[in-house]
């Protein structure tokens, strides 16, 4: 799925590489309390402004189209980027809220696969472990302590189970455990519909795998609609949820990376050691028909969006993403690299306020919590 270079020497002087060291997160070391260092960020496209000025006056900057719709929303492009479509704002806070709610619970659910399979297997209810505070542990260390309140994880013959923390520290046994609360941080993709087996880099159809559900593959229709060719209706079968955390729990990592060394089978701890805060520039290349668009919907803490061209040398356009925005990447736009090089954690530029309110009630704390210092993108797409 994603077609992607290491960062070798060559790759460190592309354009698109070069756009994305501009707008990563870098601290300033030197003051005394660790500061983000400032970026220029007059160079970033915001569509937020754009949709207020065209509903005020009509105007529009240069380089950018509106489009009519039956979305009753005005829809932008690009005209140096046929295929590549922006609608500000598409989703309600209400809606917003839902598909945050669904990211977190329900998506990472077996069937569904996320990051975390390859290790401990199917997890199940990573979000509510979390939030009570329980600890992942694997079976064998388990049964060397008390052995009580322990949690089934789904799975034929699930080597690593939930249990209550002081369940893992009674009985002394502190390796091979990890908390649920660094698994929801160290949560960084889960897939839906059809699943995608990124070992092989291709779709598996004989993976378990459910439909899309109903609400999500309704919404990609409607959201797909200016992008697609006339008289044809997108659909949707397989989606990604990405999931992107502020590096402020970098030392929990270290500490997962610690008990996952000491695993007599050593994992691939590279994919632990990239930033979860960004995604590296890539093609969308491993489904059949281009024409059909990618819908991605953005949602939590603002971000910044590369759109490079067909090649690495191409020099990206930059554009803020916010909760609630809608990107449809359908033709040309298929072949030009993007990523997001940087999430917004920051009060002032995180834009998240009208989560906070949707989010307010105390039963939805650790839902206001989780967006306080994250990003989540589904991206939906038409395999076949
Ligand atoms: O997070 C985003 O907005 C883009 C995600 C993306 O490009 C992908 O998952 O392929
Ligand atoms: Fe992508």
């Amino acid at each position: 799925m994603y077609t992607s270079e290491t960062a070798n020497e060559d790759s460190e002087r592309t354009a698109f590489r070069k756009a994305e060291k501009k707008y990563k997160l870098y601290y300033d070391t030197s003051k005394k309390r660790k500061h983000p260092k400032t970026v220029d960020l007059s160079d970033v496209i915001d569509f937020k402004a754009v949709l207020e000025s065209y509903n005020q006056n009509g105007q529009l900057p240069e380089g950018v189209f509106a489009q009519g719709s039956d979305l009753y929303l005005p829809v932008f492009g690009l005209k140096s980027r046929p295929g590549f479509y922006f609608i500000p704002g598409a989703l309600t806070i209400k809606e917003q809220c839902r598909w945050i709610r669904e990211s977190l619970t329900s998506f990472p659910q077996p069937p569904n696969r996320t990051n975390h399979n390859a290790i401990y297997g199917h997890i199940r209810d990573l979000f509510v472990a979390s939030k009570e505070g329980k600890i992942l542990t694997e079976v064998e260390s388990l049964s060397k302590s008390n052995g009580s309140g322990v949690d089934v994880i789904e799975g034929n013959d699930p080597k690593w189970k939930f249990s209550e923390e002081q369940c893992v520290t009674s009985g002394g046994s502190s390796s091979k455990s990890v908390s649920a609360s660094v698994l929801l941080r160290k949560l960084r993709w889960s897939t839906l519909g059809l699943q995608f087996d990124w070992s092989k880099r291709s779709y598996n159809i004989s993976l378990p795998h459910q439909k899309i559900p109903d609400a999500l593959c309704q919404l990609a229709k409607t959201l797909a609609a200016p992008a697609m060719p006339p008289g044809e209706v997108f659909q949707p079968e397989a989606a990604i949820v990405n999931y992107f955390s502020s590096g402020a729990r970098r030392s929990w990592a270290i500490s997962l990376i610690t008990v996952l060394l000491s695993l007599p089978i050593k994992p691939n701890i590279d994919v632990f050691l990239l930033p979860g805060d960004m995604l590296g520039g890539h093609l969308d290349d491993m489904e059949k028909d281009w024409s059909k668009p990618i819908v991605s919907l953005s949602l939590a803490c603002k971000a910044i969006f590369l759109l490079g061209g067909k090649t690495r040398e191409d020099t990206p356009l930059a554009m803020f993403l916010r909760s609630g925005d809608i990107v449809l990447m359908a033709g040309e736009a298929r072949e030009c690299f993007h990523g997001v090089p940087r999430i917004f954690t920051d009060g002032g530029h995180a834009e998240i306020s009208d989560l906070e309110s949707c989010f307010s009630h105390e039963d939805d704390s650790s839902f206001l919590e989780y967006c306080r210092t994250s990003r989540i993108n589904i991206n939906i797409r038409q395999v076949d």
